[in-house]
């Protein structure tokens, strides 16, 4: 009998022989665009087209005639929606840590209530919430600009995800970018899975953590914790 992974490899040998290689567009307009390289967590560019047709294939699936007119565009908007809900694949996070300024700072910085939203890699649909990002600087006390923590979230958010995976990943990068004493990510958020289906629950929260390096002592890690749940009280 063949085996799920037997099928996929083969789907993926017929997409190496179709050309997965550089260069492609992903977008089926014959554009230019740089080469592609695989890396942080992307094996392929999108694939614009093929995303569609998967659309098309599913509202037949669900019983519906994907040719009426309210659905002939849907198979295009969805792909191009997913092309956004996925555009942090294969991005470096060192190109979005990239403004440092030497400011001699060597307390901690936190930037709290950064809203997300992502795609739960189990049924492809949204949980969103927010993000908390703190860390204290290097040695040399040197920061980066505040607006590049919150993009760094989105660069890990806009992927398929776990949420655990999402504050570890956030937390590691930072470390790995900016070299700091200490990292803490905190992250809130409601699963559509568990509230529009399944267990049905909504307004369940989940809250995740990551802390690295000084947030690993408990005074350290109690007073990012308090700053953090400061916001929630006013
Ligand atoms: N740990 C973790 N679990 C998640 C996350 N997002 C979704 N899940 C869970 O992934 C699990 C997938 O479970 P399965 O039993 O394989 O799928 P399912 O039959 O659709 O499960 P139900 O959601 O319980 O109906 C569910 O329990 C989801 O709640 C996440 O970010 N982290
Ligand atoms: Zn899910």
């Amino acid at each position: 009998m063949t085996s799920e992974t037997d099928l996929l490899s083969a789907d993926l040998d017929h997409l190496d022989d179709e050309g997965g290689s550089a260069a492609e567009t992903g977008s089926g307009s014959g554009a230019a665009v740089a080469e592609f390289r695989p890396g942080n967590g992307r094996i392929r560019p999108f694939d614009h087209d093929r995303v569609a047709a998967a659309v098309r294939e599913l509202l037949i699936g669900i019983g519906e005639d994907p040719d009426r007119e309210g659905l002939r565009k849907t198979p295009d908007r969805v792909a191009r929606a997913y092309a956004e809900a996925v555009e942090g694949l294969g991005r470096d996070p060192a190109d979005v840590l990239t403004t440092v300024f030497d400011e001699g700072h060597d307390e901690m910085v936190l930037v709290r209530d950064i809203d997300f939203s992502s795609l739960c890699e189990h049924h492809l649909v949204v949980f969103s919430g927010k993000a908390h990002v703190a860390y204290i600087p290097n040695e040399n006390g040197q920061i980066t600009g505040l607006s590049k923590l919150a993009r760094l979230v989105d660069l890990y958010a806009r992927r398929p995800q776990v949420q655990e995976r999402l504050t570890s990943q956030v937390a590691d990068a930072l470390v790995d970018v900016l070299q700091p004493r200490g990292v803490m990510v905190v992250v809130e958020a409601e699963h559509l899975c568990m509230s529009m289906r399944g267990v049905r629950k909504p307004g369940a929260c989940t809250v995740t953590s990551a802390v690295r390096g000084q947030f690993l002592s408990p005074a350290t890690r109690n007073e990012g914790m308090s700053l953090i749940l400061s916001s929630h009280r006013r």
